[in-house]
């Protein structure tokens, strides 16, 4: 039988089937995924095949291929990774012009990091309750700019709840990464659109930040119209990629179109004659935010701090 891992504690994984049951699972004795040395070789948001037995619990037997997985690497010396959910639809960033500050390069490197997995992003713009008129005239460019870029954009309060109705059809039936930096609202964000969600919210995340907790479990929670949605405390991108320094522009949109008319073609589009990029740059059909966010990362894969980064 197929079904979906919904949430995993510890060696227990929950299936949910496709005839709609909810079954226990265990890992069947010395089952292995080639290639990946991590923690948990299952995770949520897997396809999977099960065998049921007799007490009512069932074995994994097989996984589908991943469309793609988020990781995160162990802090010890053990070099394993966890990883923390498969087979994402879309994420959604939640960013905070103010309280906190979100910064471009934040989110630059985010949408960067799902172009390589080939993973849309919605940014949605939260604590549009709390801003003066100058903060919302930003948020505001802020907006038009991704927007120009070809990212959706979604201004909302969860405080007021205001906006929040053009979240749901987008979150109908997909599995949706929820992401941001500590304090952007993320937990608020979940209780509202699943009211009995029940999150933490920011006093025990805080143990989060002092690196005092890390869970081990996650968990998909079920939107009432299908659906998941997955809080991941602290996740800044996808996966553990290996990232060339000439591949970097093409998960920056707008920089890999104008690149196209560089005159040559390993071009880094930082101080070469005839660059394409610079052209657009000095004439504002790239912003200046975006173009550092490029060279911040072409400038980490030399001293290849990027990766770690992750
Ligand atoms: N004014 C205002 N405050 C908000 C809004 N959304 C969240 N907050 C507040 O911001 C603080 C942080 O919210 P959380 O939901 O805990 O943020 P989080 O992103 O889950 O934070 P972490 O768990 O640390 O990743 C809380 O005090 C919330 O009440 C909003 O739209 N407006
Ligand atoms: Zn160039």
């Amino acid at each position: 039988m197929k079904g979906l891992v919904i949430k995993n504690t510890g060696s227990w994984y929950t299936v949910k089937t496709d005839d709609d049951k909810t079954i226990e699972s265990k890992i069947k004795g010395n089952f292995r995924l080639k290639g990946i040395r991590s923690t948990n070789p299952v995770a949520v948001g897997d396809r999977v095949d099960i065998i049921e037995n007799q007490e009512g619990t069932a074995f994994i037997t097989a996984i589908d291929d991943r469309r793609n997985y988020i990781i995160r690497k162990s802090q010890n010396l053990s070099k394993q990774s966890h990883i923390i959910a498969a087979n994402v639809d879309q994420a959604f960033l939640i960013v905070t012009v103010n309280y906190p500050h979100t910064s471009t390069t934040f989110i630059d490197r985010f949408l960067a990091s799902a172009e390589a997995y080939r993973v849309p992003v919605v940014l949605v713009f939260n604590k549009n309750d709390v801003y003066s008129d100058e903060e919302l005239r930003y948020q505001e460019m802020m907006c038009t700019l991704y927007t120009q870029i070809g990212y959706k954009c979604v201004t909302v309060s969860a405080a007021t709840g205001d906006g929040i109705e053009k979240l749901r059809p987008m979150l109908n039936g997909k599995i949706t990464l929820l992401s941001g930096n500590s304090g952007v609202g993320k937990s608020t964000l979940i209780n509202l659109i699943i009211p009995d969600a029940n999150l933490r919210t920011s006093e025990i995340s805080d143990a989060h930040n002092t690196g005092m907790h890390t869970t081990t479990f996650s968990e998909m929670l079920p939107l009432e119209g299908g659906g998941y949605v997955i809080d991941t405390p602290g996740i800044k991108g996808f996966g553990t990629f290996d990232i060339e320094p000439e591949e970097v522009c093409s998960y920056f949109k707008e920089i890999f179109e104008f690149s196209k008319g560089c005159k040559f073609s390993n071009c880094t589009h930082t101080h070469e004659p005839g660059c394409a990029v610079l052209k657009a740059l000095e004439d504002h059909y790239i912003s200046e935010s975006r173009y550092q966010s490029y060279l911040s990362m072409l400038h980490d894969k030399d001293e290849c701090k990027y990766r770690e980064a992750y």
